[in-house]
């Protein structure tokens, strides 16, 4: 778990961000879309429509998919955009992803340790501060 500064919309408390690396060879890329937004609803997500990137109780985003061949899944359906179009923009996801997985690939962007190395992830990257007393609990 992580504690980091708002991006895209100063004016809110900081956020809890993690990462997840999951593998279900069955699943498709909607099955992933589908199950992050049954955890949403489940743990009774609260947003304001007003703003794009303002709070929210709970938000899981799927930032890349990979078939069971390791290829990358695409796509650019407003409903499920595939790699997440700002993932690689942002710190709060890469460096998550990168302390899980050092050798971690965004598709179109190339390594997520490179992309923490350049701008404009590098700029945000030191206030991205570890909560190693956090955890996230596991339902079943
Ligand atoms: N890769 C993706 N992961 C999650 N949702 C996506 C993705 N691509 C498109 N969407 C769509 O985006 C819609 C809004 O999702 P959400 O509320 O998480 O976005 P946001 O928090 O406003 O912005 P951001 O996606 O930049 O975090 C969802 O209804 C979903 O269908
Ligand atoms: N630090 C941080 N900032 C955000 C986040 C997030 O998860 N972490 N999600 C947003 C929604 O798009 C907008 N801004």
């Amino acid at each position: 778990m992580y504690e980091t500064p708002p991006w895209g919309d100063p004016d809110q408390p900081s956020y809890l961000n993690a990462a997840v690396v999951v593998r279900d060879d069955a699943a498709t890329a909607r099955d992933w879309l589908q199950r992050a937004q049954t955890i949403e609803t489940a743990e009774g997500r609260v947003r304001d429509p007003e703003r794009q990137f303002g709070p929210r109780t709970l938000d899981v985003d799927v930032i890349a998919v990979f078939d069971a061949e390791g290829r990358p899944v695409r796509g650019a359906d407003p409903e499920l955009t595939l790699p997440h179009p700002r993932a690689h923009l942002r710190a709060f996801v890469l460096k998550p992803w990168a302390d899980l997985d050092p050798a971690a690939e965004l598709p179109g962007h190339g390594p997520v340790a490179a992309l923490l190395r350049a701008e404009p992830a590098a700029s945000d990257v030191a206030a991205v501060r570890e909560r190693p007393d956090l955890r996230i609990q596991s339902a079943g």
